[in-house]
């Protein structure tokens, strides 16, 4: 049974795929309701609230993915998850008009005072001249982060009569001048906006983006607002700013900290807040859950995921077009990683004909992870197989060959050890499935599956016989059995595939045979 932990408040409605799958239970409780559990999981989702640590990765010694039902994935140590091959996936879209609407309400409480006229009428005065507002017609408003949700606040804005300045480091010019906006410097943009808001992920560049400096290049009179994430804007640094009049009003939606308990910004007036409210629409909290469920489903019944922050996604197409040539990798990585039982210094891939046409990436970490896993006790897999890699000292190269050498395609993979270099070559042939066609310099045909044996030996009359009759009599049945030779007399090799693995004692029989090299048994 597969198990998934909601840990934060969730759209039934968009976890529905999985509460329908009886292969699955879903757990929707808080982490610390389930402190005894935590090894259970398969997979864990969330939203902002609940943070993915290193030491809560640590303890769900299972999990296999994480999901954020959102955008914002500053919550989850992404680094610790990819080390522990974890997929982190996101719903990026799901909530983005929603967000936007809230920046606009947020423009319109601010400028109008709807929400201290409000509290005003609820304390039964009526105070018409005290909340005069401005109108947003005709006013600049500055986007800091021009993404999904800045260029849909950019749309409103415009249906609204103003002028709109952005400015975002990453945008292109064609895309800009698609959505017909003003594209500046971010000094430009503190000089000429009358409303600022920011919309990009928290990052070390944007932490205090709008701090003391960049705040006295605003024009006086500036309205902010934060609907992005706490520390774009920097906290402390508004108080002076709000004090002096400088900064006419703030909306903020998120915080430094959440909740912020008694923060000083919340005492004054022109201050209006939300509590982290940007995503919380019914059809956004749809949206975002069922994004992420079918994103777990499909992860967990062995398919490619769309969104994903720590592996490279990819479409159904590509999935569909790579996926014999991942498994054939993955295959060719265990191989290798079996026959030569000693350290290794570099991996060199080489993708021949039609596959080097396609996005290698996943195929080579899926050979990587192949090759790993025997060698490294923790999980190992396409999301840290690269990293893993890396931090053992393995170098790791691709090459390209447009010729696929005798075949419409073929993964070339030559390892170099410390002693010794491995070199394998691998096919995939449609409706027959995956050959190894040369192993370790001979020319050779066969499945990559099962229990195999290799064995090399002199070229010599009789030497089949040998092998087969010690296997017969030890009830070892052979299922098939490839032969390749460098030169008739030289040396030769055998390939079999047994029905069962062989034991210690029968490998030392075999290799006691005069003209025998070596006997490897290849579990793949
Ligand atoms: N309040 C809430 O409930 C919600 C908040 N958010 C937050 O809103 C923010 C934006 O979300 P999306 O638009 O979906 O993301 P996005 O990834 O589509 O857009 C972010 C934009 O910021 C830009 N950017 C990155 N670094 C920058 C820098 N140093 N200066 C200027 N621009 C920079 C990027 O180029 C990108 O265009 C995120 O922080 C997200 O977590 C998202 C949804 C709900
Ligand atoms: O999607 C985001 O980045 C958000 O900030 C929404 O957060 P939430 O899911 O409402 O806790």
């Amino acid at each position: 049974m597969i198990r998934i932990l909601v840990a934060d408040a969730m759209s039934e409605e968009g976890l529905a795929p999985l509460l329908a799958d009886p292969t699955i239970e879903v757990v929707q409780k808080k982490v610390s309701e389930v402190e005894d559990e935590l090894d259970q999981f398969d997979a864990l989702l969330v939203r902002s609230a609940t943070k993915v640590t290193e030491q809560l990765l640590q303890k769900m010694t299972n999990l296999k993915i994480v999901g954020r039902a959102g955008v914002g994935v500053d919550n989850i140590d992404v680094d610790a998850a990819t080390r522990y091959g974890v997929v982190v996936i996101n719903a990026p879209n799901g909530n983005t008009i929603s967000t936007a609407e809230h920046t606009f309400a947020m423009m319109a409480s601010l400028v109008r005072r709807i929400p201290q006229a409000h509290i005003s009428v609820k304390s039964r005065e009526w105070n018409r001249s005290a909340f005069v507002g401005v109108e947003l017609f005709g006013k600049h408003l500055g986007i800091i982060g021009f993404g999904r949700i800045g260029s849909e606040v950019a749309k409103r804005a415009r249906a609204f009569g103003m002028h709109v300045h952005v400015y975002d480091p990453f945008l292109t010019k064609v895309r800009a001048e698609k959505i017909g906006v003003d594209v500046c410097t971010l000094d430009a943009l503190l000089a000429q906006a009358d409303i600022i808001t920011v919309h990009t992920p928290l990052t070390k560049e944007t932490k205090g983006l709008l701090g003391p400096k960049n705040l006295a290049k605003t024009k006086k009179g500036v309205y902010l607002i934060n609907c992005a994430r706490g520390g774009i804007i920097d906290e402390q640094a508004l108080i002076p700013f709000l004090e002096n009049g400088h900064v006419a009003g703030v909306a903020l939606d998120v915080f430094e900290q959440e909740p912020p308990g008694d923060h000083p910004l919340l005492s004054f007036d022109n201050v209006v807040v939300t509590p982290h409210l940007g995503a919380s629409t019914v059809e956004a909290q749809v949206n975002v859950a069922t994004q992420v469920a079918e994103e777990v489903l499909t992860f967990l019944q062995g398919k490619p995921v769309t969104s994903s922050i720590n592996l490279p996604t990819l479409s159904k197409d590509v999935y569909e077009k790579i996926q014999a040539f991942y498994t054939l990798a993955r295959k060719m990585g265990i191989l290798a990683s079996q026959y030569m039982s000693e350290p290794v210094q570099e991996i060199a891939i080489t993708y021949s004909g039609s596959v080097a046409d396609l996005e290698t990436t996943f195929i080579t970490r899926s050979l990587l992870a192949g090759f790993l896993k025997p060698r490294v006790a923790s999980t190992v897999n396409e999301v840290n197989a690269a990293m893993i890699a890396k931090e053992r000292g393995i170098a790791f190269s691709e090459k390209f060959s447009a010729n696929g050498n005798d075949y419409n395609n073929s993964i070339t993979l030559t390892v170099y050890g410390e002693n010794k270099t491995f070199t394998l070559k691998g096919t995939h042939i449609a409706h027959y499935g995956d050959r190894i066609v040369h192993f370790n310099g001979f020319a050779i045909d066969f499945a990559p599956e099962g229990h195999l044996l290799y064995i090399q030996h002199h070229d010599k009359p009789g030497m089949i016989g040998k092998v087969g009759n010690i296997l017969g009599d030890h009830q070892v049945n052979i299922a098939t059995m490839q032969v390749g030779r460098q030169e008739a007399g030289g040396k030769a090799i055998m390939m079999l595939s047994l029905d069962k693995p062989l034991d210690d004692a029968l490998v030392e029989t075999l290799e006691q045979i005069s003209d025998i090299d070596v006997v490897k048994r290849l579990e793949v």
